[in-house]
């Protein structure tokens, strides 16, 4: 097990001829998992999650740049690349990664080695099934007498079976429903939680990348634009793309003097200090809706979605401007009503490409 380190790694796929340009699929990309601790990489469609993720695995070969697990240099760095077999990664794809033949003891204890698999093979197949929340007489199971999730789990338990020293997971969720994806991505970061391992995972669900993660890595066209706590990418995302990239964002134009702003939600306090013309991001929740006392700016509800926990509702403000906002769903106004509203929290503001 080590951590993970990624310096200014690219890769360009050459062009297919018919006039199309080459695409750098990574570009110039530096990331830092450390030792135990869980990335997710997000970002859009053919944004180069995978390649990343192939790069780090030794699938590919970098352009240039380096990666290196704890102090090893792995690829780069003038060190001949080492063979996937050879750089003690656990890789789960989306789906399809068991032996279909196997049944799930032989399909954990595949990656351990003659060696160790006469040894202390069953041991390890019981330990790893016990980490990943499964019973242990699913061992004697194969893989179609299981279900989509619990086959998920058994491919993180094969890739943690030989104690790699970094797991990769390519969006191993997406195939299954919304409330097995909950539960089996839940399940799988407990078991790499456990068993210490340093994990990176792919994905565009925005969902899914918060929740999970110690840190959370934006890439868009090849880059990688913030790489911070979830909270820090939800909340100060480095440029407003970001800010809708992960959640839904009401951007205003507003003035900054200082530690303050105004804009047409009234004043509100900035992360960090700046200077004239700025544009606002707020998130819907951070929209406080008051019902009942004319404080703040005056609106009128235009349209009310109800979620059951919470709902998000459309107010268009006496000046036209219209904000959405996020409340809770036990109480909650209807279109037509008159309401008032304020921003509660610190807001993050974004000066104009080019101003000093
Ligand atoms: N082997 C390849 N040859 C040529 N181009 C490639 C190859 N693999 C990927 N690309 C291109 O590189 C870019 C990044 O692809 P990549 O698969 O890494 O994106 P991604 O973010 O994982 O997308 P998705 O979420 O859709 O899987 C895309 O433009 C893709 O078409």
């Amino acid at each position: 097990m080590s951590s993970l380190t990624v310096t200014g790694v690219t890769k360009s796929f050459p062009s297919t001829g018919r006039g199309h340009a080459a695409t750098r699929a990574v570009d110039d990309v530096t990331l830092h998992v450390p030792h135990g601790s869980f990335t997710t990489v997000l970002g859009p469609s053919g944004c180069g999650k995978t390649t990343l993720l192939r790069l780090i695995a030794g699938f590919l070969v970098p352009d240039s740049g380096s990666i290196a697990f704890g102090d090893t240099v792995v690829a780069g760095d003038g060190v001949r690349p080492m063979p996937p077999q050879t750089r003690r990664v656990g890789y789960v794809p989306q789906e399809g990664a068991l032996f279909p033949h196997l049944d799930v003891a032989a399909n954990i204890a595949f990656g351990l080695g003659r060696e160790a698999r006469e040894s202390r093979g069953d041991d390890r197949v019981a330990e790893m099934l016990d980490l990943v929340e499964l019973p242990a007489d699913f061992r004697d199971r194969r893989p179609d007498e299981l279900s989509g999730g619990q086959q998920q789990r058994v491919a993180l338990a094969r890739s943690l079976a030989p104690q790699p020293a970094v797991v990769l997971l390519d969006e191993p969720f997406s195939s299954l429903d919304a409330g097995l994806r909950g539960t089996t991505a839940r399940a799988v970061r407990r078991a790499l939680q456990a068993s210490n391992t340093t994990g990176v995972l792919v994905t565009h669900d925005q969902n899914e990348a918060l929740s999970l993660a110690d840190e959370v890595a934006v890439m868009r066209a090849g880059r990688l634009v913030q790489s911070a706590p979830p909270s820090q990418v939800y909340l100060s995302p480095s440029d407003p793309q970001v800010a809708e990239f992960v959640g839904r964002a009401v951007v205003l134009p507003g003035t900054a003097n200082a530690a303050h702003a105004t804009c047409a939600l009234g004043q509100v306090v900035l992360t960090e200090p700046t200077e004239g013309e700025v544009a606002l991001m707020i998130r819907p929740e951070q929209v406080y809706v008051d019902l009942v006392h004319a404080e703040g700016v005056r609106g009128t509800v235009e349209e009310v979605s109800y979620y059951g926990h919470d709902c998000a509702v459309q107010v268009r403000l006496d000046d036209g401007t219209s904000v959405l906002s996020r409340m809770s769903g036990v109480l909650h106004p209807v279109a037509g009503d008159t309401v008032h509203l304020r921003v509660t929290g610190l807001v993050r503001a974004y000066r104009p490409a080019g101003s000093p």
